[in-house]
Formats: structure tokens, C-alpha cells, sequence
């Protein structure tokens, strides 16, 4: 059962060829035999897995089953779940159980599908590697010695290991994309707005957005299709009618016009993973499309500005973390002060301490202008970049991240694991959706093809991985973990 996708499990399940309860059993056992050494979740719900497949099950008996029905799926520890643990993996929220469901959670549960878990992740989503996690690093499940890619590192493994069809991520500057291009699955970072953040643990609360990681492009329609739409709950959801993601995966890509961004194509990027992304536009002209050069030219830009941006909306997000309401607290407070520093001193990670003293700064009195101020006009010229690009083309190509996953251990420094952000972060500064899809291998480590389009364009992002898809057979190879029987 393991061995197929999202959409192929939702057509089993509705022809009765098993139950969910059977699937579910059988996904929760294959995480039991391997998880503990792949550390893709922090925590599991079984009891609460086998009951929502159960009503799943009848649902279907009933007549009312929708397509997604009796379909399990794990939830990055950043989403909000009801009377179950969301660490956001930090020591912070160790002992934090979630008092309500986030929009994400709530419309998946509605949709019928059965949450198997909580996913592994860097601490508040901080990080390239998933090393940043309090619950320890994942690995990579193509290779034990390399990182699986951040911070939705938990989802992406357990997806390629083929413990569950799909996971939930959320991307500030990369972090569903490049997980998913170093695991070999497919993601999709939506439009800013697109999903609600209502009960997703705020880290950059202008650049953050959740989306689906699947195996296919054709499962992320799917999934984007039951989270996405406006909640009143989020000031920054936007108000705009969800169209049928599904119904435009087989238009045909003739006329379609690529731009290959040459910003994309410059130094640091590995010769081998620039042959993947060229390969797969070649793909891309045998089917009709066309393929130009284009130019932004503030992506130099982009690292600078979302290193300033993200840790100053950080710093006051994680404000909130003070020992009194809820989280860590300290043993033996001294005082209100000696509670909130030993609190927070003992409470949060090193990369999470390093944004907040940067984000602290920037936003301090006398460098507000000279950083922020600054890194949001920059924010500004990159969208623009973005806007003008699509003037020309339909859609941007290239690769998700310039190196195939590095081994675990192998960036010890924050600033050569920023720069592994270079073709992710502009997108969540200019705001727009974007997609990671399997178009290779460098060695045994996969290599993620990105393709990105302008703001709402997420059915045509999905309908261009979804043919690209049907020409290979990158996203069909699985690692020899996922190949194991329980
Ligand atoms: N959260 C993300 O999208 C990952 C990014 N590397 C960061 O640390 O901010």
C-alpha cells in the first residue's frame, strides 16, 4: 500500500480494495519499524489515527466519502492540533499541548483525512537541515549521512520513505521547497495568503505560508484544494474563490513560455545539479514549450534582505515566549526578570537565539532605518523583478537549491546554511507560489527542478510539474527504505 500516491490510495480506498483502518495500521507500523532511525516525527497519534479512520470507513459505508476520505497524512509540529503536543521543535514548547486546531488541521480533518503524526522540523522553523531541531537531526532517507533539507525536514523524509502518502510543511524562506527537492518528493509553496496562518506557530509572519508535500504535483492539487481559501481568522488570507486545482493538471503545455532566471544559473551552483534543471527544460521543449533567458536582478539581494526581515518579525513573534503563559519555565524563579531570561535562556536553541538578537537590533532605535526600513525597500525591487519577469513569461525555472543535500554536519556555519537559500527565499519576499518537482539524481541524493509563477498561478504551477511529470520518471524512484516491508 505504501508503494502508492496520494491519488492512487484516495482511488483504492473508494474501490474498496482496503479499508483506511487497514492503510492507517499499516502506515503506523512501518513508522514503528522505521522511524526510530530516521527521526522523521516527533510525536505520533495512533489512538486518534485509527479512530478518524474508522469514522473515515463509515463515511464511505454511508455514501458521503470525498476524495480525500480515509487519506493519512502527517502535520509538520508547527500546525496547532487539539490536546496534542506542538513543540515547533524547540525545548520551548516541550510541554506545549495545543488548545485548538489550526485552519490547516480543521479543513484536513473536515476533508476526512487521518493526521498519523506530528513531523520533525527545525526548532520554529529555523534552518536548512533540520540539525536546528531540539528532537535531534532527521535523516535523509536516500542517504543515512546526508540532511534531509529544512525546516520541513520530518515531512519531506517521511513522505520519501514512504511512511505517509503526504505531509503538511509551511515555507518562509524555502522550507517546503528545498526539503522536498533534497528528499526527492514534490512541494508547493502557495501564494502568500492562499492558506490561512491561523494556528501555525508564527515564525516571519509576512513571508510565512503552508502547503502540501506529496509525491506528485497531481497529490498537492489535491491537498492544496482542501486548505486553501479565506479565513477570517487570518487578516492576510485572501479573499478569493479556490478554483479546482485538479482540473487543469492535464492542459496541454504548447505556447507555454519558460524563463530561465540567469541569476539562477551563476556561481555556487553545482555543475551536476545545473545539468538536472537543463535536462528538464529540454523536457519541458519537447512538449511545446518555449524557453528564454530573463533577468532579476536584485537576487543578490534577496539573502541580505530576508536576513533582516525574518529575524526582526521573529524577534517579536517568539516575544510571546516568556515563561509566565505557557511553554518553558524556569526552575525556582528569582524574580520576573530572572524568570524571563533563565525561561528563554534555557528555553530556545542557538539559531533561535541568534535571530532574535539580530531581529532584536535591527528593529532597535537609531538602526530601524538603516536595516529594516532598508531590507523592506529591497523587498520591494525584488517583487518587481518578479512582476516584470512574468510580463514576459508564464512561468521561471530553475533549481530549488544549488547543491544536492550536504551531509549532516557539513554547515557548521549560519551563513554558508543561509546561503542555501539563494533561489527560495526572493519567493516568499516577493509573495508568490512556488513548486519543487524531482528531476534528477547526483549520485544517490536527489536534485529538485523549481518552477515559479505569479501570484494565484498555482494551477498553472501544478498543471506545468503535473506534465512534466507524466514525461519522467524522477518522482516515481523511492530509496530502498521505502521499498522495505514492515
Ligand atoms: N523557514 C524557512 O523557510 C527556512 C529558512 N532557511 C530559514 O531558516 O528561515
Amino acid at each position: 500500500m505504501h508503494d502508492k500516491t496520494l491519488s492512487e490510495l484516495a482511488t483504492a480506498l473508494e474501490a474498496g480494495e482496503f479499508s483506511s483502518r487497514e492503510l492507517t495500521a499499516h502506515l503506523l507500523a512501518r513508522i514503528d519499524r522505521f522511524d526510530d532511525d530516521l527521526n522523521s516525527f516527533i510525536t505520533m497519534t495512533p489512538e486518534t489515527a485509527l479512530e478518524a479512520a474508522d469514522r473515515a470507513d463509515a463515511a464511505r459505508a454511508a455514501g458521503k466519502a470525498g476524495p480525500l476520505t480515509g487519506v493519512p497524512l502527517a502535520l509538520k509540529d508547527i500546525f496547532c492540533t487539539e490536546g496534542v503536543k506542538t513543540s515547533a521543535g524547540s525545548r520551548m514548547l516541550d510541554n506545549f499541548v495545543a488548545p485548538y486546531d489550526a485552519t490547516v488541521v480543521e479543513k484536513l480533518a473536515v476533508a476526512g483525512t487521518v493526521s498519523l503524526g506530528k513531523t520533525n522540523m527545525d526548532e520554529f522553523a529555523m534552518g536548512s537541515s533540520n540539525e536546528n531541531s531540539y528532537y535531534g537531526p532527521v535523516k535523509n532517507p536516500w542517504d543515512p549521512a546526508a540532511v534531509p533539507g529544512g525546516s520541513s525536514g520530518g515531512s519531506a523524509a517521511a513522505v520519501a520513505a514512504g511512511l505517509v502518502p503526504a505531509a503538511m510543511g509551511t515555507d518562509t524562506g524555502g522550507s517546503i521547497r528545498q526539503p522536498a527537492a533534497f528528499c526527492g518528493i514534490t512541494g508547493l509553496k502557495p501564494t502568500y495568503g492562499r492558506v490561512s496562518r491561523y494556528g501555525i506557530i508564527a515564525y516571519a509572519s509576512s513571508l510565512d505560508q503552508a502547503g502540501p508535500m506529496a509525491r506528485t504535483a497531481e497529490d498537492c492539487a489535491r491537498l492544496l484544494g482542501a486548505i486553501a481559501g479565506h479565513d477570517l481568522r487570518d487578516s492576510t488570507s485572501v479573499a478569493r474563490g479556490v478554483p479546482d486545482y485538479t482540473g487543469e493538471l492535464e492542459a496541454p503545455l504548447t505556447g507555454l513560455k519558460i524563463g530561465l532566471p540567469r541569476e539562477y544559473f551563476g556561481d555556487g551552483l553545482d555543475p551536476v545539479v545545473e545539468a538536472a534543471v537543463r535536462e528538464a527544460v529540454k523536457v519541458y521543449e519537447s512538449l511545446g514549450a518555449s524557453v528564454r533567458e530573463v533577468s532579476l536582478p536584485h537576487t543578490h539581494y534577496a539573502i541580505p534582505a530576508y536576513y533582516v526581515i525574518a529575524p526582526a518579525e521573529a524577534s517579536s513573534n517568539l516575544s510571546r515566549y516568556d515563561g509566565v503563559r505557557f511553554g518553558h519555565r524556569c526552575d525556582n524563579p528569582q524574580d520576573l526578570i530572572d524568570l524571563y531570561k533563565r525561561s528563554r535562556a534555557e528555553g530556545f536553541g542557538e539559531e533561535v537565539k541568534r535571530r532574535i538578537l539580530i531581529g532584536t537590533h535591527t528593529l532597535s532605535e537609531g538602526f530601524f532605518d538603516a536595516y529594516y526600513k532598508k531590507a523592506q525597500q529591497v523587498r520591494r525591487l525584488i517583487r518587481q523583478d518578479f512582476l516584470d519577469a512574468f510580463e514576459e513569461v508564464d512561468v521561471l525555472m530553475g533549481p530549488a537549491s544549488p547543491t544536492p543535500a550536504f551531509d549532516l554536519g557539513a554547515n557548521k556555519d549560519p551563513v554558508s546554511m543561509y546561503l542555501q537559500d539563494i533561489y527560495t527565499i526572493a519567493v516568499n519576499l516577493a509573495g508568490i507560489p512556488g513548486i519543487s518537482v524531482p528531476a534528477g539524481f547526483a549520485g544517490r541524493r536527489p536534485v529538485g527542478l523549481q518552477i515559479l509563477g505569479t501570484h494565484f498561478a498555482e494551477a498553472r504551477l501544478l498543471n506545468v510539474a503535473h506534465r512534466f511529470q507524466q514525461a519522467t520518471d524522477w518522482h516515481r524512484r523511492r530509496p530502498a527504505i521505502a521499498e522495505e516491508t514492515v
